[in-house]
């Protein structure tokens, strides 16, 4: 484990170890940055990025599409992993792949689960790095005893098995099972700036970062650096807090995340507040006038006490039918749909189910359209349309994403990686649409001008990701060399002094984007 002077590892009763921070930071300030330890491509995307730098290139705002990742070439032995470069292949054969290669070259064309992957990574390392490597794990959490009583515990058995067998370690399979439970407590997934997730990383130092719901930092990756920044000032002496989960959740699921995946019950201020604090990820709405409420109480509770009564609309007096339910019927409502837990496009006829469902609670009015379950479908529902080219569906969904969900989800929209790829597919978008010219009848009635909407998007995306992701990031210099330049060159030189030389409150950019949320709202009744 080796941490930067400026943080702290400390004992924290209740939650284990967790890091503090040695000095104050700013908020938008790198806390710091490391090379994780262990890092493992995921494995649908093995063979399209480097295993030892992650290299991409952010060409849409879904997925990576082929020719967006610099040119990358097979190991000539194993033919399962690969790289950009010959020195990224000589790092990686000197750090890990020189022990695993011929297990994968054997496996091939199979490949394993890249937890399985990081795992032979691990029982294959040797000499000093093993043994600093090893001690610096042995406090980590790997929660077996809660992990056993689980229907996932034979799995990781199997998994372990396999990790055993190949590496031909010398360990129990006791202690490997162990290992790979620390794995699942303490490993965590590498999103490129697109939101993409491309791979795992294991480190023991940042590994140390406990959870809240009201985070105060958050990891990104600029290629296969990990860096730990503060998204609100950090006092000296502070606790550094990242999120576990989707943090879009209300408070109960996101409690039943945390339980059944970390085994803890969150008692952060965001959960248990010191004091009543609206969070808009809670709200549910009177039908009758669409006054939010909140009828989570706030104190540290059992299941049975999640509720306060609500009897009435504080608003409008209107008395909810059978009370002390309210909140609890429009929760089995939700679950009965399952949208809960759609997380991606899985056959043709979704988006269609998908669609009729989110109409059919969005016709209730007790749920905002944004917080969950609204959120997570209508993300999987973007990429969908942007393949069928329907961009009448897709500037819909993305107007709903951008303007009324994720000024809601992100505690700071302007600063959080997830709204800076939202705002990256909204730039793809418009420039599918206007290099196609396809518009339709009903988008045309907004007369809205799109190159006016992308440049601002643009340039707001040139402002923002250095806050993100710090200066000269490869996802600031793509949007710079691939959007901005371009655009300027197609505007020829009059045009391009003016937009260089002008705000985008001058440019009227607000104006057009407010044409694009109006379209937006007047979908969601269409839809
Ligand atoms: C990634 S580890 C964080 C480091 C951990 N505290 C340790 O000592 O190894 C995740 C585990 O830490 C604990 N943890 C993290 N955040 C917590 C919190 N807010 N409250 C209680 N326990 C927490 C849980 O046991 C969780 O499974």
């Amino acid at each position: 484990m080796d941490l930067p002077e400026e943080v702290i590892k400390k004992d924290f009763p209740g939650r284990g170890n967790g890091l503090v921070v040695a000095k104050n930071f700013p908020a938008y300030s790198e806390i710091f940055r490391k090379v994780p330890e262990v890092s493992v491509p995921d494995s649908g995307y093995r063979s399209r990025i480097c295993a030892n730098c992650f290299l991409f290139e952010p060409a849409t705002g879904d997925s990576i599409q082929a020719g967006s990742v610099a040119k990358v070439f097979s190991c000539g032995k194993c033919r399962s992993t690969y790289y950009c470069s010959r020195e990224c292949q000589l790092q990686d054969w000197k750090a890990y792949h020189r022990r695993e290669c011929k297990i994968l070259g054997t496996l091939a064309p199979q490949v394993p689960p890249s937890t399985v992957i990081l795992l032979m990574r691990i029982l294959l390392m040797q000499g000093d790095k093993r043994q600093r490597f090893y001690s610096a794990m042995e406090t980590l959490k790997s929660h077996i005893d809660d992990r056993r009583k689980t229907e996932d515990f034979e799995t990781l058995v199997v998994m372990s098995k396999g990790a055993k067998e190949y590496s031909g370690t010398e360990l129990s399979l006791e202690a490997v099972v162990e290992m790979l439970c620390k794995i699942m407590t303490n490993s965590f997934s590498i999103p490129l700036p697109t939101y993409d997730i491309v791979g795992i990383i294991f480190d023991t130092s940042v590994s140390l970062i406990n959870h809240s719901c009201d985070p105060n930092a958050v990891i990104v990756f600029d290629k296969n650096m990990l860096m730990v920044r503060a998204v609100r000032p950090i006092k000296k002496g502070e606790e550094i807090y990242i999120t576990y989960t989707d943090n879009a959740m209300p408070m109960p699921r996101r409690k039943e995340a945390l339980r059944t995946q970390y085994f803890f019950d969150c008692q952060c201020t965001a959960c248990c507040p010191p004091s009543l604090k609206p969070d808009p990820r809670n709200d549910f709405l009177c039908p009758t006038c669409g006054t939010p409420f909140q009828p989570y109480v706030t104190k540290p509770h059992t299941g049975m006490q999640l509720y306060t009564d609500i009897k009435e609309c504080s608003s409008c007096c209107y008395e909810f039918p059978d009370p002390p339910n309210v909140v609890y019927n429009i929760e089995r409502k939700i679950a009965n749909t399952g949208l809960a837990e759609v997380f991606g496009i899985k056959n043709d006829g979704m988006p269609r189910e998908i669609l009729s469902k989110m109409k059919e609670l969005y016709k209730l009015k007790t749920i905002p359209i944004y917080r969950s379950p609204f959120i997570e479908p209508l993300a999987s529902l973007i990429p969908y349309y942007i393949k069928q080219a329907d961009w009448d569906m897709a500037i819909g969904l993305i107007g709903v994403e951008y303007f009324l969900q994720d000024e809601v989800r992100s505690r700071q929209p302007e600063y959080a990686p997830v709204r800076l790829a939202h705002m990256m597919r909204f730039v793809v978008v418009l420039l599918y649409v206007i290099l196609t010219g396809e518009c339709s009848e009903t988008l045309q009635q907004y007369s809205i001008d799109f190159r006016e909407c992308l440049w601002g998007l643009v340039v707001e995306l040139e402002r923002l990701i250095p806050t993100v992701y710090g200066k000269n990031s490869a996802f600031e210099n793509h949007i710079r060399e691939n959007y901005k330049h371009e655009m300027l060159k197609q505007m020829g030189p009059v045009l391009a002094r003016i937009h260089m030389n002008s705000t985008l409150e001058k440019l009227g950019w607000y104006k057009e984007m407010d044409k694009i949320k109006t379209y937006a709202m007047n979908f969601l009744d269409r839809i």
